[in-house]
């Protein structure tokens, strides 16, 4: 069952359509990537997800129906704002916090040190909150939106201002949610932690939903008519179907001709005696994809 269900959902600003007819849906259990360029309606669409707009029209379904006050102390939500008290010790504004959420004081005071400790904050619990540095405050804030143990988490650029192992560490930490059942959305620019983590994902440009669908289907139609081949013996002068060659790297591109394909390529060259280290058909990276949906959309505009 989806655990997010968002139907031609629209919102406008005086004249400004910010989510234009967007529709989607988020499956139970699995990391699915919000994307789109600065301005795109990702942040609006989140806050109609979240009940902190009405959509002008269209509908919105948040676990298994329309949202309820139990329901939301069953979301965590990493706000692009981040939201922590910065006068107060970092332990005392985790404990607040996470109370909010409906969590009993000794339960949330206990969750709040174990979380402190795995995500090593525990030794700066005292210090006041602006003393911090924004990693630091950026994985407290992480505690604050996972420590109630949400059964949905919708996260807002995740990993900013985290160094390569804190990074890895809220990685390792989103997949551990996925495995327990959670439902997570992911807002980042970082594309190609898109492509690690996530299983689907929706594209918006300026409201409008560009792209939907599985990563790796995404990225099968976006392919080009190119292989990118590691030959360990040369190759014969010609090759059948194929317009350029051109080295890349240890190996060359080949730019096949439209009505030929990869599998011919990979069948003349095994027959003509072509040891072959590598054969891939060239995938563009989300990061290329990306760019190409969101120029194609302003040269149209
Ligand atoms: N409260 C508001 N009042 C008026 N306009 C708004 C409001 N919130 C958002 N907008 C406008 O709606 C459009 C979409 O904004 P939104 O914040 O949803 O984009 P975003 O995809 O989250 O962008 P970013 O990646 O920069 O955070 C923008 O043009 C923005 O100026």
């Amino acid at each position: 069952m989806a655990t997010i269900q968002a139907h031609e959902i629209v919102k406008r600003f005086g004249n400004q359509t910010a989510v234009n007819q967007v529709t989607f849906n988020v499956e139970a259990g699995e990391i699915f990537g919000l994307l789109g360029p600065n301005g795109a309606g990702k942040t609006t669409t989140i806050r109609i997800i979240l009940d902190i707009f009405k959509p002008d029209s269209g509908s919105v379904e948040v676990l298994g129906g329309t949202m309820t006050e139990d329901k939301k102390n069953r979301i965590g939500y990493l706000p692009e704002e981040r939201g922590l008290y910065q006068d107060i010790s970092l332990e005392m504004c985790l404990n607040y916090l996470v109370r909010l959420k409906g969590l009993k004081p000794s339960y949330a005071a206990n969750r709040v040190s174990e979380l402190m400790k795995q995500f090593d904050l525990y030794d700066h619990r005292k210090k006041k909150v602006k003393e911090l540095s924004k990693g630091m405050q950026q994985k407290a804030q992480l505690i604050a939106t996972l420590a109630h143990e949400p059964d949905l988490i919708i996260v807002d650029e995740p990993f900013s201002g985290l160094d390569p192992v804190n990074t890895q560490m809220v990685k390792d930490l989103l997949r551990q949610e996925r495995e327990k059942g959670k439902t997570i959305v992911m807002c980042t620019h970082q594309m190609h932690q898109v492509e690690e983590l996530c299983d689907r994902l929706v594209l918006i440009n300026h409201g409008k939903v560009m792209l939907y669908g599985k990563i790796n289907e995404i990225r099968r139609n976006y392919a080009s008519h190119e292989v990118i081949i590691h030959p360990l013996n040369d190759l014969p002068a010609s090759l059948p179907g194929v317009v350029q060659v051109e080295p890349v790297n240890s190996g060359y591109l080949l730019h096949l001709e439209r009505n030929s394909s990869p599998q011919e390529i990979l069948k003349y060259l095994v027959e003509t005696g072509v040891a072959l280290e590598k054969f891939e058909i060239a995938m563009p990276t989300l990061d290329e994809i990306f760019i190409q949906v969101v120029t194609a959309q302003e040269e149209k505009a």
